[in-house]
């Protein structure tokens, strides 16, 4: 595989948002927000509360249609496209805990989640045989996301930082160029907080990873630029040295609550 395959190297944009607005019965949550993420890096939209980050995320992963607006991903109009049709092109959002089987295993799920992907039958529960033959690459997902000794235990006696791990194996299944995550961090204790960053590091050494993020340590740790939203417009932007230092980034934070 080349680096280029893989979403990582050093030149190039994987996904670019231009003049994107979304509009709520004339309330915009979104007000012309073009961005840029660089292919192979971590990427961080952050912001106070009510800063229109969730409504950006969602516009970008194609679950909120904008109401103005282009988004590209490597180079293609996908401002029309619906999620799994992004997903196809390399550009995955990652599951919500929910969609891990609680009553599977961790090999399981993963399993399951490669299956789907592959387009084969849905009746996963009648072929077990046909399972089988993913186990291999389903072990070297669980084993990416450090949950090895965990391959036959059921999910939901996973810790609440184990099951994130496992979600995010079940989204590398679908072999993303490029990871979108929602508040990874959110809900989790600071011993899962640092076995989560670490795993995003390592994932983002091979693909290119756009995440909301309320933990701005975290947000200081792994990410290579960094997006401020305040009001549903960008306040600024670079790495974390340079925002963190912005007088307007400074006052949005302090303004809206925040420590
Ligand atoms: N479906 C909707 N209908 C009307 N207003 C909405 C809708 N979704 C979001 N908004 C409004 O848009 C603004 C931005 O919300 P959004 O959830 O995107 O912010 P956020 O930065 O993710 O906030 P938080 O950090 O609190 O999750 C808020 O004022 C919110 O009330």
């Amino acid at each position: 595989m080349t680096t280029e395959e893989r979403g990582t190297g050093s030149a190039g944009v994987a996904l670019e948002a231009v003049g994107l607005t979304k509009e709520f019965k004339g309330f915009v949550a979104v007000n012309n927000v073009s961005l840029k993420v660089e292919k192979g890096t971590i990427h961080a939209l952050i912001g106070p509360n009510g800063a229109g980050k969730t409504t950006c995320f969602n516009l970008l992963t194609k679950f909120l249609q904008p109401t103005r607006g282009k988004i590209t991903y490597a180079g293609r109009d996908i401002t029309r496209l619906a999620p799994a049709e992004i997903a196809r092109l390399g550009m995955v959002r990652s599951f919500q805990i929910s969609a891990v089987f609680a009553d599977l295993t961790v090999l399981q799920n993963v399993r399951i989640a490669l299956q789907r992907t592959r387009g084969e039958s849905y009746d996963f529960w009648r072929s077990e045989k046909n399972l089988t033959r993913f186990d291999d690459e389903a072990r070297s997902y669980v084993a990416e996301v450090g949950l090895s000794e965990f391959l036959n235990h059921r999910a939901a006696e996973l810790s609440y930082g184990r099951k994130r791990a496992l979600e995010i194996a079940t989204t590398l299944a679908l072999d993303p160029k490029m990871l979108l995550l929602d508040e990874p961090m959110a809900g989790m204790a600071q011993e899962d907080v640092e076995r989560i960053s670490t795993l995003i590091r390592r994932i983002g050494e091979t693909r290119t990873i756009l995440m909301v993020e309320h933990n701005l340590s975290v947000v200081a740790d792994l990410s290579d630029r960094i997006t401020v939203l305040a009001r549903g417009e960008i306040l600024a932007e670079g790495n974390y040295a340079e925002i963190s230092k912005n007088p307007e980034v400074i006052d949005a934070y302090i303004g809206a609550g925040h420590e």
